[in-house]
């Protein structure tokens, strides 16, 4: 039996074409929500989608009769996506996000039904600008977290873990075993894009293609020192007058900012720690192995000699969201 699989984020899209629980083949397009945001224009993604579904369906020799469902998640179900969907509340695990799948008949080029996974939010209660502090919401990283459990420690399991999820957002997650009892949301990648592209930092942090997905660790401790000695807004500064006055280049002048935006989004996770999950001790991070490397480095600085465990999981080297879609679907 083939099913399809589109993973919608916030710049890009993937879909892949499975056979039973396997994986038949997958294809990127840089098209997300943030696209049908810019250009107000809904039609964008479906046009992605369709080109995805019929490019990997022609590969595979098969037609849309042999496609026995069309699943997708993530932003796709966000006012920029497809159809707006409200979130499923949590607390949550794989058979309540299942349960919870909402079923879209797409008209204009599928002409099929396609099979909406929610994302997820803290509250399920009215919400106004009293509460609105209480509020965290995810869309994606769901399926994700299905297949993240798959590749921790057996240990871990027996007690409540957190698995922190860098981004656009950084979404903290609190597990106990399976279930998804708590979030804690932050915007994070996006004050680094918005530093280094629309500031006077951009062109003092730019690094060829080639650079992006390596860091300096040593420069990113500086930067964790800096937001500490001084708090966010000097520590940026200090980042510009290295410009200024000639000192390092730009990849560790780039490096040194992530290190600075990476601490101040855990200083934030960390005063969360202390005040609502305080019994938590184990925390895995995902991401793509340099963010990952760096938010474990920063994590041990600002928690040295506190007993807390921490492990990275490369994304680049494992896809738990697929694994975690064929999970969640077998669920
Ligand atoms: O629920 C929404 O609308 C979001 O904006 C969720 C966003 O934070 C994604 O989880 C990032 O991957």
């Amino acid at each position: 039996m083939y099913y399809f699989y589109f993973d919608c984020g916030t710049s890009n899209t993937r879909g892949y074409l499975i056979q039973n629980s396997t994986v038949i083949s997958s294809q990127n397009l840089n098209i997300g929500s943030k696209d049908v945001s810019i250009c107000n224009d809904k039609s964008l993604l479906v046009r992605g989608l369709k080109t995805i579904y019929d490019s990997l369906l022609h590969k595979a020799g098969l037609t849309d009769h042999d496609i026995s469902c069309i699943y997708a998640s993530g932003m796709i179900t966000s006012p920029y996506g497809l159809v707006e969907v409200p979130h499923a509340a949590i607390p949550i695990d794989k058979q309540g996000i299942k349960a919870s799948i909402f079923i879209h008949f797409e008209h204009t080029l599928f002409h099929r039904e396609i099979h909406l996974i929610r994302g997820l939010k803290t509250t399920s209660m009215d919400l106004s600008w009293d509460v609105i502090e209480e509020i965290n919401n995810l869309r994606g990283e769901e399926v994700e977290i299905a297949g993240i459990c798959n590749h921790l420690p057996i240990q871990w399991k027996s007690s409540k873990y957190i698995i922190l999820l860098p981004g656009s957002h950084t979404h903290a997650v609190l597990m106990d075993k399976e279930t998804i009892l708590d979030i804690f949301s932050l915007f994070s990648g996006e004050i680094f894009h918005a530093l280094t592209s629309a500031t006077v930092l951009a062109s003092s942090t730019e690094v060829q293609e080639g650079k992006l997905q390596s860091i300096d660790l040593n420069a990113v401790k500086k930067g964790c020192e800096y937001v500490q000695k001084y708090g966010f807004a000097r520590a940026v500064y200090i980042i510009h007058a290295m410009k200024i006055f000639n000192i390092e280049d730009n990849y560790k002048r780039r490096s040194c900012l992530s290190g600075v935006v990476t601490s101040t989004v855990m200083q934030s996770f960390l005063k969360h720690l202390k005040s609502k999950w305080e019994q938590t001790n184990n925390i895995a991070v995902y991401a793509e192995e340099s963010i990952a490397n760096t938010y474990l480095e920063v994590l041990r600085y600002l928690t040295w000699n506190t007993g807390l465990e921490t492990i990275a999981l490369a994304r680049n080297k494992m896809n738990c969201c697929v694994e975690g879609f064929v999970d969640i679907i077998n669920s």
